[in-house]
């Protein structure tokens, strides 16, 4: 159920409650016991699956191999102690940039 938090915020906050978890009762836990290479690899991998669902236009493909890739990049950035905002704060850093490159073309013309 939403309780108004963004899906990936609530993701990750799931995610890092997963710490120190029983490995044989959640996914989470089995992923972080087997260490930060394996969650580098499982990220990887969902990737390369997306990406070969995007070439063969496979949509539902698409959408759910999207999610496997947001869920085990949620892992990757608790494991490496990464919050989502700061995600967040670069993304926006970058509308910033891109709307002073939009200024500066238009300047240009
Ligand atoms: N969103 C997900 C999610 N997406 C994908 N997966 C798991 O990711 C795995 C990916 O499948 P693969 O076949 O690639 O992996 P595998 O072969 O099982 O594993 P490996 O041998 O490669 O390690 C599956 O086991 C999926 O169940 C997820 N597991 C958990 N979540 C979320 O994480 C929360 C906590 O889950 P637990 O840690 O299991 O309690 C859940 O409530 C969900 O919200």
């Amino acid at each position: 159920m939403s309780n108004g938090a963004h899906i990936l915020d609530r993701l990750h906050a799931t995610v890092l409650s997963r710490k120190g978890a029983d490995p044989n009762s959640s996914y989470t836990a089995k992923l972080y016991s087997k260490g930060s290479k394996k969650i580098a690899q499982k990220v990887g991998e969902e990737a390369v699956e997306l990406a070969i669902g995007a070439v063969l236009k496979d949509r539902e493909e698409i959408i759910s191999e999207s999610a496997d890739l947001l869920y085990h990049l949620c892992v990757l950035w608790a494991d490496a102690g990464v919050d989502p905002a700061e995600i967040y704060a670069r993304l926006a850093d970058r509308e910033g940039l891109s709307g002073l490159a939009e200024k500066a073309a238009r300047s240009t013309k």
